[in-house]
């Protein structure tokens, strides 16, 4: 036992911090115990329910750990709780509701994804992206009547989306005053998703408009090979607004979301 206890051991030896990913209260204090004085303790979580001192807030579960984790560093450096090339041991639960699993993984700041700068440096409230990609990550997973369906969401800086895009139909959100996260918004945007065009969603979560094609420049867009016209629009008008996209692909499925032109965030909406 003694040499398995080493063995597994060497993964938290000489850590700069450890991470702790929605710990319950006692696991906290007793890893609080644990670390000491040399060792930094970071939490993140939905909520603070610990009481951290050093709290990254998480806006969605990420089903896939390593996301989770990703987005816990990424928050973790830019709040400054830990430094670029740290090591750091992160403690998350993947089976169930207990601390099942622990990675090591050294904060490079180079190897920065942009997922954590999507939610908290975006113009649009970060409540907003998480109820859009909520909504996106439902149509992925039921479809249209369960057949696939794409579909662009646009968030944040509408006025500017506005003034580069033009309507391909009636736009029928126009004199409403509806906002994504209601749960009657859901069924009419999944109905409404099943047109061509994008939608456009104030930095408040207003729906401003269906149905408009974007008329952004692909120009200096970087973007995987492969990506059609709709995740060029995207990433494009992400490149010329202070908005972020998120876009649901009908045909792998997968949502994807921009900043600055870049993709920064691809989930498989059936992990979740
Ligand atoms: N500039 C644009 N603005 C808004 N919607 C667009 C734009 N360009 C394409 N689309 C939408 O994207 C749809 C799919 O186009 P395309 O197949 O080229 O994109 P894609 O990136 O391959 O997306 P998918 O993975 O869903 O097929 C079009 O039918 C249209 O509704
Ligand atoms: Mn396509």
């Amino acid at each position: 036992m003694a040499a398995l206890k080493d063995l597994l051991g060497d993964l938290v030896t000489d850590v700069d911090a450890l991470v702790l990913f929605s710990p319950s209260g006692s696991y906290y204090e007793r890893a609080a115990d644990a670390v000491g004085s040399e060792t930094d303790l970071v939490v993140v979580g939905a909520e603070n329910t610990v009481d951290a001192d050093a709290f990254v807030e998480l806006p969605l579960s990420f089903a896939e750990v390593a996301e989770r984790i990703r987005f816990g560093i990424e928050g973790a450096l830019d709040n400054e709780y830990v430094e670029d090339g740290d090591d750091l041991a992160c403690v998350t639960s993947m089976f169930g509701d207990g601390e099942d699993t622990v990675s090591r993984v050294r904060a490079d700041a180079q190897r920065h994804s942009g997922i954590y700068d999507l939610f908290v440096h975006s113009r649009a409230d970060p409540a907003v992206i998480r109820d859009v990609l909520d909504v996106v990550i439902e149509l992925g997973r039921k479809g249209q009547k369960g057949k696939p369906v794409g579909a662009l969401f646009v968030v944040g800086d509408a006025g500017k989306v506005m003034n580069k895009s033009r309507p391909l139909s009636y736009n029928p959100f126009e004199k409403s005053h509806v906002h994504v996260g209601d749960p009657i918004v859901n069924v009419m945007l999944k109905e409404f998703s099943r047109l061509d065009g994008a939608f456009v969603i104030s930095d408040s979560g207003k729906i401003v408009s269906a149905y408009r094609y974007l008329e952004g420049s692909a120009e200096g867009v970087d973007i995987p090979k492969g990506l059609g016209t709709r995740h060029m629009a995207a990433a494009g008008i992400t490149r010329e607004t202070n908005s972020i996209a998120v876009v649901l692909s009908e045909s792998d499925g997968l949502v994807r979301a921009f900043k600055g032109g870049e993709l920064v965030l691809e989930l498989d909406p059936e992990a979740y």
